[in-house]
């Protein structure tokens, strides 16, 4: 695509969406610009993708037709208070914050503007990205499918309604964390049989990896996958019980609330 993607704020999400939509051939490198105050560490990015980087938001805001806040939620409002004045009349913003509404950057640019709201996750930078997308008023057909043929560039992209955003921050925007979590204490344990740590954190992605892929690719209810591991008086059944003894489901259910409960209350 020819259009001028620009960043403001280069962090963990930004750098994933660039590198995502880079590798994915969505645009080439002429087409992205990218800010952020330090922009010493943003010399790497520029090196090894060859993107546009400055210190300077509003030749961002300037130049982009598509412009990615991708600061921290607190900061939105000073940002775009910063260059609103500069941004294209046409610029389509995408909003990638937790807890900062479609109606929140209108408010902030004291005027109506297209927006995109979008919820991704870091797996977006391995081209295994979930992100889920709604529109403010404005978009032209032909925009929004743009907009979801960039998002669906960095894995999968699925329009959703804005109300369920917290929702999708507990299962695909925060569940990275969790999921890496479980990868760790799988490997540990196996650390502890004897297998050396390398080894250990190659099997157990895989084998999450694997097991996501057959939940994707079956249909088949999670239950029944499960069932199909346990042989009767194996080993599988051991460590199921032992999972349900510890409380695993459970913990599972609260650490995903208490990011849609955190998603709720950012929201204000
Ligand atoms: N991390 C994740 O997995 C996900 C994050 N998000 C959302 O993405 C957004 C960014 O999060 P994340 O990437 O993790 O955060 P990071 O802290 O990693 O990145 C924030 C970036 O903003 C830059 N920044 C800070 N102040 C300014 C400023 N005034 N002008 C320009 N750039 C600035 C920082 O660089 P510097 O300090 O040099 O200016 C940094 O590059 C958040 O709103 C978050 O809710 C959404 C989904 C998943
Ligand atoms: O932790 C956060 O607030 C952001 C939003 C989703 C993932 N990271």
């Amino acid at each position: 695509m020819e259009k001028m993607i620009g960043f403001i704020g280069m962090g963990n999400m930004g750098q994933a969406i660039v590198k995502g939509i880079l590798e994915a051939g969505f645009t080439t490198a002429e087409n992205v610009i990218a800010s952020r105050r330090n922009v010493d560490l943003l010399q790497e990015l520029h090196a090894d993708f060859g993107i546009r980087v400055t210190g300077d938001n509003k030749e961002v805001a300037r130049e982009a037709d598509i412009l990615f806040l991708a600061v921290k939620p607190h900061l939105y409002d000073s940002v775009i208070k910063e260059v609103r004045d500069v941004v294209k009349a046409e610029a389509i913003i995408v909003n990638i914050a937790a807890g900062v509404s479609l109606s929140d950057i209108a408010e902030s640019f004291g005027k109506p503007v297209k927006v995109v709201r979008a919820m991704p996750n870091t797996p977006a930078a391995v081209g295994e990205g979930m992100v889920a997308l709604c529109f403010s008023e404005g978009l032209s057909k032909d925009e929004q499918e743009e907009m979801v043929a960039l998002f669906g560039s960095l894995g999968k992209a699925e329009i959703v309604e804005e109300r369920l955003f917290d929702a999708v921050i507990g299962v695909s925007g925060s569940s990275p964390a969790l999921l890496f979590m479980v990868i760790e204490a799988m490997a540990d344990a196996v650390v502890k049989a004897g297998m050396p740590r390398a080894q250990a954190y190659q099997f157990a992605a895989q084998a999450m990896l694997g097991s996501a892929k057959m939940v994707l690719e079956s249909g088949a209810h999670p239950g029944a996958l499960k069932d199909a591991v346990c042989s009767p008086g194996g080993t599988t059944i051991e460590m199921v019980v032992k999972a349900e003894e510890a409380g695993l489901r459970n913990a599972v259910i609260q650490a995903v609330e208490a990011a849609v409960a955190k998603s709720i209350e950012m929201n204000g």
